[in-house]
């Protein structure tokens, strides 16, 4: 199948979180079982491996209601798949990718609009026949829509269908309509217009063909008035077309077997290397060299879907145990704030790294004991699975993804790799952490052969991916 993959960012070029991963590893495992799949994605300022793109338009006219916009089209190699880098500095030269770290750009309606329409321009101008046009997340919401307003009778495009992952359904991109001046010209129903707003991720999902949600859980979720992110009625009345489908781990570059950015590598077989690593990453953090202190470690934005809002006040009551933390993560200003300053108090037990690093994230997975995940909602979440490759076990909250790939020693001991909780509250949170510390220092070799365990779970993107080519099968 021939089939357009648009994501607002992509792992190697570009990344704030979760969707980067996905929108790498999905069109490779497409490539892999021989489907044609072509990536597009914004040339940003700041994104890498770009030094050797390939202009392939040059000032292709785009008419947008009564704007015109003129934009080239760079082209680059990602291990085998080709990415369509969409280059229109005015919006994407920035120093932030959705942001300037601060606070949104007043102008992101325009610039995914604009970067929508144009993801199926460049397809028309490739010539490119379209079977699927797979999008992801409120950045592609407007796709489906354009498609069937403007696209219907394009030679290439006339056939598509399109296919919307809902990775995080919390960020919508609402946008006054007036703000964005050529999308009041291009059709927008009546119905679709609320209180002047527009909703860009509500059209996705009323004009998609098929809807995902990033796991079965989520899938659910996204049907009940508390997890929905308000939009219930929607999700329900697109139940036959919604399914959940769970992403995959990306074991080429999240293995301890084979990781170069760890000190040492280790396996189920042979875990000495992860001591080194615990060790390591207590040097790095500027904590005491101890291998008996359990490690917790925690790699996330840092936002309220994180938990934040119940695990903040209980980071002191964490600390009073013999244990350390270690938490890399950056985001919401005054949460960082907050966060810093407990590091501040606890200097010889917890480390804060405000800064986003891919090799240090690498390391925090392998050299913790536990892995930290509490989140109030969680669509899929990538790093729980990360974390049960190295062994290092997840303490999460039952929602979304997490209660899909984390199995609770107390409720099923036979088949446990990590600890869940339920509620979203201090309370349980901590509860869920003094078993696990308690678990650590009481049965040592029960915990040496469920990390062995953990190690050995696994969450192929390959099975992702032919759940979705069975879905796209099923609209083609
Ligand atoms: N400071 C930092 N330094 C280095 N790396 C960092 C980092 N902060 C985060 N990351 C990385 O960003 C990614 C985060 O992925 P997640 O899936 O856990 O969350 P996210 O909420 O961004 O994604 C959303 O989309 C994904 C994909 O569908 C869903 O799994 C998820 O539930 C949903 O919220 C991981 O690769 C992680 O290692």
């Amino acid at each position: 199948m021939n089939i357009l993959f648009v994501s607002s960012e992509v792992e190697d070029l570009a990344k704030t979180g979760g969707l980067a991963d996905v929108a790498k590893a999905l069109p490779l495992s497409f490539k892999s079982v021989g489907h044609d799949v072509r990536i597009v994605t914004p040339l940003y300022q700041t994104s890498s491996n770009v030094e050797h793109a390939k202009t392939i338009l040059t000032n292709v006219t785009l008419h947008a209601g009564d704007s015109l916009y003129h934009y080239n089209v760079k082209q680059v190699d990602l291990h085998g798949v080709t990415v369509y880098l969409v280059d229109y500095p005015d919006y994407f030269f920035r120093k932030g990718i959705y942001s300037d770290g601060y606070h949104a750009y007043d102008d992101n309606g325009e610039r995914y609009a604009f970067f929508s329409m144009a993801a199926l321009h460049l397809a028309q101008l490739l010539e490119f026949k379209t079977d699927i046009i797979h999008c992801n997340d409120w950045h592609t919401g407007l796709i489906p829509f354009y498609l069937k307003k403007h696209w219907s009778n394009s030679e290439y495009l006339a056939e598509a269908k399109t296919v919307l992952s809902v990775h995080n359904g919390a960020f919508q991109g609402v946008f006054a309509l007036d703000s964005v001046p050529f999308l009041q010209k291009s059709g927008v129903n009546y119905e679709d217009i609320h209180h002047g707003n527009i909703n860009y991720l509500k059209i996705g999902v009323q004009y998609a063909t098929k809807i995902v949600a990033v796991s079965p859980s989520y899938a659910q979720e996204l049907q009940t008035d508390l997890g929905s992110h308000h939009m219930g009625d929607l999700f329900r009345s697109r139940s036959q077309d919604l399914v959940g489908i769970i992403n995959g781990c990306d074991y080429t570059q999240w293995n301890p077997e084979t990781d170069t950015m760890i000190p040492t590598n280790y396996s189920a077989e042979d875990m000495n290397g992860k001591a080194f690593c615990k060790a390591n990453l207590q040097q790095h953090s500027h904590l005491p060299v101890d291998g008996d202190i359990p490690l917790i470690g925690m790699v996330c934005r840092i936002t309220d879907q994180k938990g934040f809002s119940y695990l903040i006040p209980i980071i002191k009551n964490i600390l009073h145990h013999n244990v350390q933390l270690v938490l890399i993560g950056t985001g919401d200003p005054e949460l960082v704030r907050q966060i810093q300053s407990i590091s501040d108090r606890h200097r010889n037990k917890f480390f804060f790294m405000n800064d986003f690093s891919l090799s240090f994230s690498h390391l925090v997975t392998a050299g913790s004991d536990f892995f930290l995940m509490p989140s109030l909602f969680e669509p899929c979440g990538l790093n729980q699975m990360y974390s049960l490759a190295y062994g290092t076990l997840p303490i999460v909250r039952a929602v979304g993804g997490l209660k899909d790939t984390v199995i609770d020693l107390e409720a099923d001991p036979i088949n446990a790799n990590g600890f869940v909780f339920d509620r979203p509250d201090s309370e349980a949170l901590l509860n869920c952490i003094r078993k696990a510390l308690l678990f650590y220092h009481e049965y040592p070799q029960t915990f040496d052969i469920v990390r062995k365990k953990s190690i050995q779970t696994h969450f192929n993107w390959h099975d992702s991916a032919m759940k979705y080519e069975a879905l796209y099968r099923s609209i083609n």
